[in-house]
């Protein structure tokens, strides 16, 4: 096929995913025990492990946490698939590409701000999986502890299954929609979309256009769960309907499929006689998601100051130590500010927590400049960070009128540990060289009297 007649196949098959996204259905409520079949009968009743599961088809338990953790958080789900999983080759070694584990040790933990443009273009058929590049992270795969950075960008749909052993994935498209086949059924994410897929869930991403880009969470810890409310009261922040999960639908393909796992670091594949997207039904409540963010419920203040950005948190991995999470998932969506002698963009601070910000669209309220779209700033422990010089100059001098903020969505991973680079991001071409001089220039305006 000639060049122009490959850009036509990949059109047209974009065009077909588009269709099957545009048109999916969905099972609402986050952490709910969902229960779907795509042909009927073919859940199992009143047990979850009969002699012989309904339409000849292979009962098989996904564990998402301990077999004994508490009620509240035991997360699993049975799938009643056309193939035991565990009917496949040996996984043999793949290489990792631009992809990065925990524990990080090759770069010194650097104490600077640091700020990133989008990654550069990808190669030619680069997928999904191909296309994320790590920046860095923290903890330990093996200790089940930290979390990842990574960035993607890809132009062509995954032929092959992706899982990872390693932890959840939660993708933030900032260009691109993507439709995810996942064992449970399909999901469809759009930019200003996040779409979640847990530890160890097999998937394909497919290309809805010619080009995706964005970031992921790879959370090593406890599963992302909605933050309690407190005094916030019963709702409000994301809502636990607005949480969708797929409805089963399945693939019936006999032949070889390579199916790709992540396991403590290493990508290794295995080609199976049949596609592990083979789930017919199940029921359970570890389960992939997509949320729209614009759904947020944005809560602030209404009287002064700026309210701390937890108030913003999305979703939650807590860890050992209770309020201390192993990484938050924070998104700064339309707002309106209207807190009087107060100044409202994000003041200037040191904390204790590492941020990772990213841009999914527009313009970010404490930076006039440089936070671009597909890019990323870095604020590691402690590091002194805040509005940049011009944003300061204009929110200390601002009628303090009601102000709709709508130009822009951003979001944080906020994390307990610092996030160390990979050399890969530390050499980057697209770090920016000068990103302290955002924070030149500040007057001295200070009188004794
Ligand atoms: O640094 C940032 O821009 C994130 C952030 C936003 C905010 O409103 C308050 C504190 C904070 O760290
Ligand atoms: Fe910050």
């Amino acid at each position: 096929m000639s060049d122009g007649g490959t850009a036509r196949a990949g059109q047209s098959e974009r065009d077909e995913a588009r269709k099957v996204a545009e048109s999916l259905t969905y099972l609402s409520g986050f952490g709910n025990e969902h229960s779907s079949e795509a042909v009927p009968g073919a859940l199992p009743v009143g047990r979850n492990s009969p002699q012989r599961a309904p339409l000849g088809l292979y009962a098989e338990q996904l564990s998402g946490t301990a077999f004994t953790e508490p009620r509240a958080v035991n997360r699993r789900s049975w799938l009643y698939r056309i193939r035991p999983s565990a009917a496949h080759p040996a996984f043999t070694r793949a290489g990792n590409g631009t992809l990065r584990t925990a524990p990080f040790n090759q770069t010194a933990p650097d104490p600077n701000r640091l700020r990133w443009d989008p990654l550069p273009e990808p190669g030619p058929d680069t997928d999904f999986l191909a296309g994320l590049w790590t920046l860095g992270g923290n903890g330990d795969v093996t200790q089940r502890t930290g979390m990842a950075v990574h960035l993607y960008h890809a132009n062509a749909s995954m032929k092959r299954v992706f899982s990872n052993a390693d932890g959840e994935l939660l993708i933030v498209p900032e260009r691109g929609g993507l439709l995810l086949r996942t064992e449970f059924g399909l999901l469809h994410a759009e930019p200003g979309h996040i779409a979640l897929i847990p530890r160890g869930v097999r998937f394909r991403v497919e290309l809805l256009d010619a080009t995706a880009r964005g970031y992921v969470c790879e959370n090593y810890g406890a599963a992302f769960r909605l933050p309690d409310l407190g005094p916030i009261g019963a709702n409000g922040l994301a809502n636990a309907r607005d949480f969708q999960a797929p409805v089963a639908a399945y693939e019936d393909v006999e032949g070889p499929v390579e199916v790709v796992n992540k396991f403590c670091g290493n990508l290794w594949s295995a080609t199976y006689g049949h596609s592990p997207l083979d789930v017919v039904a199940w029921h359970g409540n570890y389960v992939p998601y997509v949320y729209d963010l614009r759904r947020f419920n944005v809560l602030g203040t209404i009287s002064y100051d700026h309210p701390d950005p937890s108030i913003f948190t999305v979703l939650t991995s807590p860890s050992d130590t209770p309020g201390l999470a192993g990484v938050d998932f924070v998104v700064f969506a339309p707002r309106w500010l209207v807190g009087e002698d107060t100044f409202r963009p994000p003041y200037f601070h040191r904390n204790v927590m590492s941020e990772y910000m990213g841009l999914i669209e527009g313009a970010y309220d404490a930076k006039a400049e440089g936070f671009v779209p597909g890019g990323g700033s870095l604020h590691n422990m402690m590091s002194a960070h805040g509005p940049d010089r011009e944003t300061f100059e204009r929110a200390s001098n601002a009628e303090l009128k009601p102000q709709k903020i709508d130009d822009g969505l951003a979001f944080m991973f906020e994390t307990r540990w610092p996030v160390i680079l990979t050399p890969q991001a530390a050499r980057a071409e697209h770090v920016q060289e000068r990103y302290d001089a955002v924070w030149e220039g500040f007057e001295r305006h200070f009188r004794e009297q």
